[in-house]
């Protein structure tokens, strides 16, 4: 596992989105050849998304052979409700990039059969081969996606039932109303995510110090999802400095020197 600590969480979204869109420029995705990118929703990844549009618009990034699979969505809400992951996703990226609507994949929580939904996502995955790239965030309680503590870490795309912490996190964008919540939602599972070739998860804020402190130095552990990044030949998490505050000095020492060279440019600015 790599950890880029950085300061601030600008320098998380400039960090990230440079690396996304040197993997993108390495892979040289053509149509045949499709660079396929995992993507969440939720505050933290904001910042990534606004660098990547403006790396865009500076023409050093095309996502024209981009093919994207977001994580997860609610259950039950429209699909053009504000809130819903579908609307975040193109309100924040998609409607600024010249990403294909054909290769924009997203998980419909208004299926009749959200079962042979799950499925279907699967194997869409599967006909790509797997997914280049996948960024991640992580809720307070160290869930990834929306694999809840206890989640299988061998778990596929599924229904989950949310918890009373994870409502009550994301009532802020539903008026701090927790009754507006989804109870329920699809997300790629554990293991889903495990098969991608590299994990990229953000994770920035003092609440999420604990969250933090469980991926690094924590066991693998079913009751902190996040946890199972340990078991990726190739995963990465970029934080800011409030993230890092339950980690052991020595810990962040450490990859702040394994690090420096990497990190220099974005921590001057
Ligand atoms: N399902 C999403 C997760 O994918 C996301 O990582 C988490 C944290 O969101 P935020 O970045 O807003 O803290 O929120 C939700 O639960």
């Amino acid at each position: 596992m790599r950890l880029i600590p950085l300061i601030t969480p600008a320098q998380v979204g400039r960090w990230s989105a440079a690396y996304i869109v040197n993997k993108i420029n390495a892979f040289n995705p053509t149509a045949d050849k499709p660079f396929v990118l995992g993507l969440p929703t939720g505050g933290t990844p904001l910042t990534t998304y606004k660098e990547l549009i403006k790396l865009h618009q500076a023409g050093d990034v095309s996502f024209e052979h981009v093919v994207t699979f977001n994580m997860d969505e609610y259950v039950g809400i429209d699909k053009d409700h504000p809130e819903s992951y579908r609307t975040f996703m193109y309100s924040n990226f998609f409607n600024h990039v010249n990403i294909q609507d054909k290769n924009v994949n997203l998980l419909n929580g208004n299926a009749e059969d959200l079962e042979a939904e799950c499925q279907r996502y699967e194997d869409k995955i599967k006909s790509y081969g797997k997914i280049n790239l996948f960024m991640g965030g992580v809720g307070v309680d160290g869930h990834i996606a929306f694999n809840e503590p206890a989640s299988s870490l061998a778990s596929r795309t599924r229904i989950k039932t949310l918890t009373q912490d994870t409502r009550m996190a994301n009532s802020r964008f539903f008026d701090n109303d927790i009754s507006q919540v989804p109870k329920l939602a699809l997300t790629v599972g554990v293991g889903t995510l495990l098969d991608s070739q590299e994990i990229l998860v953000l994770i920035t804020g003092h609440n999420k110090a604990l969250a933090l402190e469980a991926a690094v130095e924590g066991c693998v552990n079913h009751l902190w999802t996040i946890s199972a990044l340990q078991l990726h030949p190739k995963s990465i998490i970029a934080c800011d400095e409030p993230a890092t505050m339950e980690l052991k000095v020595k810990t962040v020492r450490y990859f702040k020197e394994l690090e420096a060279q990497n990190i220099q440019r974005f921590i001057a600015e």
